[in-house]
């Protein structure tokens, strides 16, 4: 171990002077750079001539010299190095040297003499009084736009960047940021900042309200400024309704959240009345918007409005209406190309279907959905007179466009209807960035028919970019599932579409999928209506019920997978799903130990470390945001096929390869984090996505999360096998759970009378009398199975063979 220099007196910074003999390595998103430096001057003890320097820094220059301020470090590989918290420019400071400086290669169509008029007009500081105030070289006689524009520009990249990183230094913040903030305003960065701190929050990731308020502390901007209240109260809106889900906040509620955000970031009391006056400005001018006592974000006010208009726009279309007796031979037909007899319900779908502009199709899972579809999809094409086969479209796009809000969905509908689909992001040609934008796209859809599957997965501003992109004439079919969890960002989209009986609809709740024993969805449909079967501990041939608690699940979760990986399943066909990352049961610790079962670390496979995860070759990871370009999606599963070290990659930084089903992503390691470890992921995740076998840990520490429509959502991810582990009261805990609905305004927006849609949605008497009948059943059998408990004899049952359910699937 090579020994540290240090610093003789305590307290003072170490530095480093000298000139950068080479660049090993620059990162241009973040300006991190490796350079080697000939040590000239320092104030430490370091002995060596030569020393590596990193940091981020702006443009350095090779032959140039520097001084640099920070630590030493002792990096396992490369020895000692210098880490630079600060670096500047060793100015010329003679009229010589200046002159020098400014004719040199840097500066082209300079020579001597235009330099040397420079520094006799502005003296041997030009060059601050130039960064300053490029105007100042208007005081030079005789100088070319030209000259001025080349003095101009290298003078500011090589010295107004350090300006501008020492300034954000001083206002308190550290160098990574400091370049984050750079790299979105550069040259404008402090003006910018001056004018108003608080915008940062909006603009540049990873700036919440604390470090925005923290500089404008250090720019003297009061605690009671209206500007510094007004992020307040914005930063709290806009918090709560990406938590909560909620597009609007009750005023006390908004006002309570504002006023602990300021005064946690400052000491200082906050006035009610402060935030009181503030509000009104911020409604005057227009950033939000109060309606009847709720208070709305204005990017959420507009896109539920958004989302009404575009509604009236495409519903305001005539289809034709199918006359009984050609329905019931068209339906006929087509049940005898298929194989198949259509229920009622699924018959009155399809009819109701062709006859609307906008249609909602909802159910269970196994209900016959994209067997309905299927039915829309060819009588659509055969009163159009349109050709299914996506071949015969050389000139123009396939007429019958489907989507869905991940990558996985719309893989698994392409599947299930031979159809081509794709993610509705690749669909409106949205990018990642482009997600919270209220943008105008500017262009309609290109096709006839568009159905979209699972609905309940999208969002607020989503639905209204989609909407928006509809044009008149379009038929719209919107599919999913009104049990399961609501979106993940703001609103809840399809159940306000439902609830506001606007639009037809049909909701089908014959289960079809039969003919084996299979339990899984008759189990889903119990939960559904806040039951769980008298059987749910017992083995039925496809699920199991293993008893654990929070110390225990984990080791009962491995066994499992032990087994199932004797048995030759791999982890594409296991998938655990948790609630919660944290905790001795959570997604993190899971993770962990599966990765150890899964793909251990044997020596053979490649490793690297990205803050408490270690990615291995052959790891099975998730990814968590969307990404068109790449062609990846949040949700979508893959495998590390390739490290590369910052050595040998041409970017000089670490690089994790992913395959995605044959398509191969890079990740350098500034995006790292837009993957995670995918043996266990979370139900949210899961999302769109099924998976032959499922773990599923229910215990009572995973408290709040334990709710029916996480249970629900989980449980109908699983196709072939499912295995319960833990503890029945958290299942009764989670089908016992108030739903929490979120509060929006959608569905009032959408019965308002001035856009009144013409109903055709009835729901029969019948399906309302079943649901009443459900609630009584739901009381009784939820009593029983409270008093339900486990025997010793149950639980010795239960530990026998961790393989039940799982007989009848093939690895
Ligand atoms: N009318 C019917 N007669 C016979 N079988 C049917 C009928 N409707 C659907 N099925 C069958 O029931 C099963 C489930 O149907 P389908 O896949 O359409 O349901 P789903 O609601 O889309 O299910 P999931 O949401 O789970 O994908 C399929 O095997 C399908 O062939």
């Amino acid at each position: 171990m090579e020994e540290m220099p240090f610093d003789l007196t305590e307290n003072e910074e170490l530095y480093i002077t000298g000139e950068v003999l080479a660049i090993y390595f620059s990162n241009p998103s973040n300006y991190y750079k490796v350079i080697l430096v000939e040590v000239e001057e320092t104030n430490s003890n370091y002995l060596e001539n030569n020393i590596v320097i990193t940091g981020n820094f702006g443009r350095i220059q090779e032959g140039s010299a520097y001084e640099f301020g920070g630590t030493f470090t002792n990096h396992p590989k490369y020895g000692v190095q210098f880490k630079a918290e600060r670096y500047a420019t060793s100015q010329p400071s003679t009229a010589e040297a200046v002159v020098n400086y400014l004719s040199s290669d840097s500066f082209k169509g300079i020579g001597t003499k235009t330099a040397e008029k420079i520094v006799d007009a502005l003296g041997t500081d030009c060059i601050d009084a130039i960064v300053e105030d490029t105007n100042a070289l208007d005081q030079v006689p005789g100088l070319s736009q030209k000259q001025k524009n080349t003095l101009e520009d290298v003078l500011t990249t090589e010295y107004g960047m350090q300006k501008v990183i020492l300034t954000l230094n001083k206002l308190g913040v550290d160098n990574a940021l400091a370049f984050r903030i750079y790299g979105k305003y550069e040259e404008t960065t402090l003006e910018v900042i001056q004018e108003n701190p608080y915008q940062l929050i909006q603009e540049v990731n990873g700036i919440g309200f604390n470090r925005a308020d923290t500089i404008a502390d250090h720019l003297d901007v009061q605690p009671d400024a209206d500007e510094r209240i007004q992020a307040g109260i914005l930063y709290a809106l806009y918090t709560i309704s990406n938590d909560s889900g909620d597009t609007y906040v009750m005023k006390q509620y908004l006002s309570n959240r504002a006023t602990q955000i300021l005064e946690r970031s400052r000491p200082f009391i906050i006035d009610e009345e402060f935030i009181e006056r503030n509000l009104e400005k911020l409604i005057e001018e227009s950033m939000i918007y109060e309606d009847e006592g709720r208070y709305f974000l204005s990017s959420l006010y507009h896109a539920e409005w958004g989302i009404v208009s575009s509604l009236e726009r495409i519903n305001d279309a005539d289809f034709e209406k199918v006359s009984e007796e050609q329905f019931e031979e068209n339906i006929s037909d087509l049940e005898y190309e298929l194989g198949i007899d259509y229920g009622q319900s699924q018959k009155e779908a399809i009819k109701q279907a062709l006859e609307s502009p906008v249609f909602i199709l909802t159910g269970g899972p196994g209900t016959g959905k994209t067997t309905v579809l299927e039915g829309i999809v060819h009588l659509y094409a055969e009163m159009n007179d349109l050709s299914l086969d996506p071949h015969a479209y050389k000139d123009t796009g396939f007429p019958i466009l489907l989507a869905a809000p991940t990558g996985r969905a719309a893989k698994r509908m392409k599947e299930s209807t031979g159809l081509p689909s794709s993610t509705i992001h690749r669909l409106l040609g949205l990018t990642a960035d482009d997600e919270d934008l209220l943008m105008d796209l500017g262009h309609f859809l290109e096709g006839e028919l568009l159905i979209i599957d699972e609905m309940s997965m999208v969002d607020t501003f989503l639905a209204n970019q989609l909407f928006r992109s509809i044009p008149h004439g379009m038929k719209v079919i919107l599919v999913g599932d009104q049990d399961q969890l609501p979106s993940v960002g703001p609103g809840q989209v399809f159940r306000d579409l439902i609830d506001s009986g606007q639009i037809p609809q049909k909701e089908l709740v014959e289960i079809y999928r039969q003919g084996d024993d299979s339990s899984i969805i008759p189990l889903s449909h119990e939960i559904k209506h806040n039951r769980l079967p008298k059987d749910l501990m017992k083995k039925r041939v496809d699920r199991n019920f293993f008893p654990a608690n929070s110390r225990n699940a984990v080791a009962v979760i491995e066994k499992i997978v032990e087994k199932a990986i004797e048995k030759g399943f791999t982890a594409n066909d296991i998938q655990i799903l948790a609630p919660i990352y944290r905790g001795p049961a959570g997604i993190n610790v899971l993770n962990e130990r599966l990765q150890e079962i899964f793909n251990p670390n044997d020596g053979t496979r490649k490793e690297v470390k990205y803050i408490d995860t270690v990615y291995r070759i052959g790891d099975k990871v998730l990814q968590l945001q969307n990404d068109s370009e790449n062609n990846v999606f949040n949700g979508d599963i893959g495998e590390i096929v390739g490290i590369t070290n910052a050595k040998k990659s041409e970017l000089k930084t670490d690089e994790l390869i992913v395959d995605f089903e044959g398509n191969e992503v890079t990740y350098l390691r500034s995006n790292w984090n837009k993957i995670t470890l995918a043996y266990c992921c979370s139900i949210h995740k899961a999302q769109g996505s099924e998976y032959d076998i499922v773990i599923l840990p229910m215990l009572q520490s995973y408290g709040r999360m334990l709710k029916k429509d996480i249970l629900y959502t989980a449980i109908t991810r699983a196709s072939k096998s499912l295995s319960l582990i833990g503890e029945p009261e958290a299942f009764v805990r989670s089908i016992q759970s108030t739903q929490n609905l979120r509060n929006t305004a959608l569905k009032e927006r959408l019965q308002s009378d001035k856009y009144k849609f013409e109903s055709l949605a009835k729901k029969t008497t019948e399906e309302k009398a079943m649901k009443n009948d459900d609630e009584s059943v739901a009381k009784t059998e939820m009593e029983e199975l409270k008093t339900y408990t486990l025997t010793p004899e149950m639980i010795k049952n239960f530990a026998v063979d961790p393989m039940v359910g799982m007989e009848n699937i093939k690895p």
